[in-house]
């Protein structure tokens, strides 16, 4: 069982980068079967598992002072029936998913000729296709069906992963990884394919594991991802906070308004796709205001305005820092006088996250659309969908905040990259330079959509 001890991040390391040899040509039925025997082996293992999250309950419970866990923690943490056979159908849904892997990106026939100029033969063929990334280092929060989600999206994807997950899930993690380890040893993949380094002071060590780890992926805070970015020779694919907003145009339907701004604040606060801003155009700011006000205030939640939105609603504590991710029943509101001014108040405090705009006139959502840069934008729709079940990638890493070199919820095809196969028959560069030359063909196949090879 790789939970690697001080002297061993490196062994879980190379051991990973050898699992990674054998899956990577692994033919899709044998991957299927492998993350079915993960789902069923998750299935009986109910006891098992639910015994080691009570550890890891009865520990969280118990902290005090600046210890205490807030209850989104402690409900993140917890492993129930109804979780466990979520995260089973989760493992399902990857494994019905198409195969990412040997899908042809694009193809070009560079010359349709053989040397000596026989025509019509077999000639140069060039073919982008898809390939897993290798081995996947990543960080993430204290949450149970992180380690499974992410563990099936890298096996569906031909990659090893290497988790850490948060101190509080210790005991849960190493439970689910001994269980999915002996499924697919029992389908006679590599145990290494899956692997768990556990403790925030061996992070140092993983980030230390170039040549070995292709990407790592910091799931968490921004400090987490900064920290990772600047302690790294990696490549690093950072999942950071989210600070996103909603911005309610003077063309607005309230109702929609209302009902949207209450699933992205309330639905689960806890979420990086919860909203943490609404920005009201200020043309209907004195007769929304109240309403938004005490449609929030009926459910919980605290409002924190500025100026203008105090004075309109004669309440409500300031808003201290724009860059706040309350992550709990509270949100910030300004009025702005522009969608300009909207968007640029993105611009300044986002996290380049998600961001919605509400509105009924249709040339405005376009230019928000358009103009705002965040990995998700939205038109009257709540920033909650931003997730990889929802978005159909049958679960999620977690959602990339970064450009590179995948952005939003990754899936799938954020743990694949691509390479170039050329197929030939003794061709040689020299035949194509100088006063002889031959002539490319340069011919791109029409499809170019990522068809199986
Ligand atoms: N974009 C996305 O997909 C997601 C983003 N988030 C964001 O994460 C934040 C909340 O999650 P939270 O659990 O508090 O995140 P943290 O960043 O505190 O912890 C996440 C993981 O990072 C580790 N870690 C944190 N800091 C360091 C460090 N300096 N060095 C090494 N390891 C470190 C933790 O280890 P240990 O526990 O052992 O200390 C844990 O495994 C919110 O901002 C939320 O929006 C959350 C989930 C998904
Ligand atoms: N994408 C998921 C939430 C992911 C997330 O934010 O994780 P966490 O902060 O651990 O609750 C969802 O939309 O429910």
């Amino acid at each position: 069982m790789s939970e690697a001890s001080e002297s061993s991040v490196r062994a879980t390391a190379e051991a990973a980068k050898q699992a990674s040899r054998t899956l990577a040509p692994l033919d899709e039925p044998r991957r299927n079967a492998a993350l079915e025997a993960m789902a069923q082996a998750l299935e009986a293992a109910g006891a098992e598992l639910f015994a080691a999250n009570a550890e890891d309950l009865k520990i969280a419970e118990s902290m005090s002072g600046d210890e205490k866990l807030s209850p989104a923690t402690l409900s993140r943490l917890k492993l129930n029936e109804t979780k466990l056979r979520e995260m089973v159908e989760q493992v399902r849904s990857v494994a019905a998913l198409p195969d990412p892997l040997g899908r042809t990106l694009d193809a070009i026939e560079l010359d349709d000729r053989n040397p000596g100029d026989v025509a019509g033969t077999q000639g140069l063929h060039l073919q982008k296709l898809s390939v897993p990334l290798g081995v996947l280092a990543v960080i993430f929060e204290a949450r149970p069906d992180a380690v499974t989600q992410i563990s099936a999206l890298a096996l569906k994807s031909g990659n090893a992963v290497i988790l850490k997950p948060g101190r509080e899930v210790e005991r849960t993690a190493s439970a689910l990884v001994r269980v999915l380890r002996e499924a697919i040893v029992r389908q006679g993949l590599p145990a290494d394919a899956i692997s768990l380094v556990l403790g925030r002071e061996r992070v140092n060590e993983l980030l230390g594991m170039h040549g070995l780890v292709d990407m790592v992926i910091p799931r968490g805070s921004k400090a987490l991802v900064e920290y990772v970015q600047a302690n790294t020779r990696i490549p690093v694919l950072g999942h950071a906070e989210g600070v996103c907003h909603i911005y309610v145009d003077r063309c607005v339907d309230e109702a929609l308004a209302l009902r949207v701004i209450s699933d992205a604040k309330i639905d689960y606060p806890a979420a990086c796709n919860a909203v943490e801003t609404v920005l009201v155009h200020r043309d209907i700011a004195k007769d929304f205001l109240p309403k938004l006000a005490a449609h929030l205030g009926q459910r919980g939640v605290a409002l924190h305005g500025d100026e203008a939105t105090r004075k309109l609603l004669g309440a409500g504590a300031p808003v201290e820092d724009w860059h706040t991710e309350y992550g709990e029943l509270a949100l910030s509101i300004g009025v702005v006088d522009s969608l300009e001014q909207a968007i640029d108040h993105i611009h300044t405090h986002g996290s380049s996250h998600t961001e919605s705009i509400l509105t009924e006139d249709d040339a405005t959502a376009e230019r928000f659309l358009r103009e705002v840069d965040a990995a998700g934008v939205f038109h009257n729709a709540s920033t909650r969908f931003a997730d990889g079940f929802r978005y159909g990638f049958g679960a999620e890493v977690g959602i990339s905040t970064s450009k590179f070199h995948a952005r939003g919820p990754v899936g799938l095809d954020g743990l694949t990259t691509y390479k170039y196969v050329l197929r030939g028959q003794g061709h040689v560069a020299g035949d194509y330079r100088g006063a002889n030359a031959r002539a490319f063909t340069h011919r791109r196949a029409n499809d170019q959509g990522g068809q199986k090879s």
